[in-house]
């Protein structure tokens, strides 16, 4: 096993760093374009504390389709998970993340999973408050004490991107307004869904997110609880078996812990009991994944030895020299 260290940071980094060539970077984001392509940036916190960074840009990237799992977290504690759950799906989707076709396919009331975007408007639709703006101050105030980020804020300009953009979204959150799906008006779920997206947080946040969930739902200046073991557990299987959209299982079974994407290029991930991790590399596939990131994550699950299924010996042998 490699020694956690910025140093070993900075090496995983130049080795992840040429995948970022069969990528794309999201035109359709402010700011986004082919000169941050290269760009590739790691944060991992330990549970105990520990800080270690790589990466030579400290930028600030909208959250995109990471904003889901905090929306979910809200929507479970509103709700609990019996009722979040006859609003949307717990499976696996195996179709692109803005899939129109698949929301009709596997049960007209509702989408498959809170982790593509009609689940993720569907679950918008659930968070408590008793206008847009209420709803996202609460969602401003959960990831500001996630994070023990005061700073963080909504971009506008990618909140209008969002707006903008949104037809597909539209037609989603309308579709699932038609069958009832939505418990709340489609604008005001969208409005908030794009709102939600449009946050922007650097690396160190992606990290303290996913440390969070790695550690107990604890608020980590004041230890206080934030949110129940069991909804965090929820939460973590439902990365696992959909965070990558339709290359979960790829990341399940290669890097073995739970992970989410944005087309932003944002990925966090989670190790139970042991670290959060933040990425940011622009430059994604064509299923809205990061791939210097998601090579990073893989490399870091091997090098560190965090696959939560267990640890391949032979890879291990292998990175020695040995057999
Ligand atoms: N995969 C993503 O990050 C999706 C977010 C994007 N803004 C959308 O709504 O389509």
């Amino acid at each position: 096993m490699k020694e956690l260290t910025n140093d070993y940071l900075e090496e995983a980094i130049e080795d992840s760093r040429p995948y970022a060539a069969s990528g794309k970077v999201n035109l359709s984001l402010p700011g986004y374009d082919e000169t941050i392509k290269d760009d590739l940036r790691v944060s991992i916190i330990t549970t105990n504390g520990s800080c270690f960074s790589a990466g030579n840009n400290n930028r600030y990237i909208p959250m995109q389709s990471t904003s889901k799992i905090i929306g979910l977290m809200l929507a479970l504690q509103d709700f609990g998970k019996n009722r979040v759950f006859q609003t949307v799906g717990m499976e696996p989707m195996g179709d692109f993340f803005n899939s129109i076709s698949q929301l009709e396919s596997y049960d007209t009331s509702k989408p498959f999973n809170p982790m593509i975007n009609a689940g993720a408007i569907a679950v918008s639709a659930l968070i408590k408050g008793k206008n847009v703006e209420n709803r996202f101050n609460r969602y401003m105030d959960f990831l500001r004490k996630i994070t023990n980020n005061d700073h963080l804020k909504m971009s506008k300009e990618v909140y209008e991107a969002e707006k903008s953009n949104g037809a597909r979204n539209r037609s989603l959150a309308y579709f699932m307004q038609s069958t009832g799906t939505l418990v709340a008006d489609a604008e005001e779920a969208l409005d908030l869904y794009f709102r939600m997206n449009s946050v922007m947080m650097c690396c160190h946040d992606f990290a303290r997110v996913g440390l969070f969930l790695a550690k107990g739902g604890l608020d980590l200046e004041t230890d206080e609880k934030l949110i129940p073991s069991h909804h965090l557990r929820t939460v973590k299987a439902i990365m696992m078996s959909s965070g990558m959209y339709n290359s979960s299982g790829h990341y399940a079974v290669e890097a073995g812990f739970p992970c989410k994407s944005g087309v932003s290029g944002s990925i966090i991930g989670s190790i139970p009991g042991r670290m959060g991790i933040g990425v940011i590399g622009p430059a994604i596939d064509e299923k809205g994944n990061s791939t210097a990131g998601g090579a990073l994550i893989k490399k870091l699950s091997q090098d560190l030895e965090l696959n939560m299924f267990g640890v391949d010996y032979t890879d291990r042998r292998r990175a020695d020299g040995v057999g």
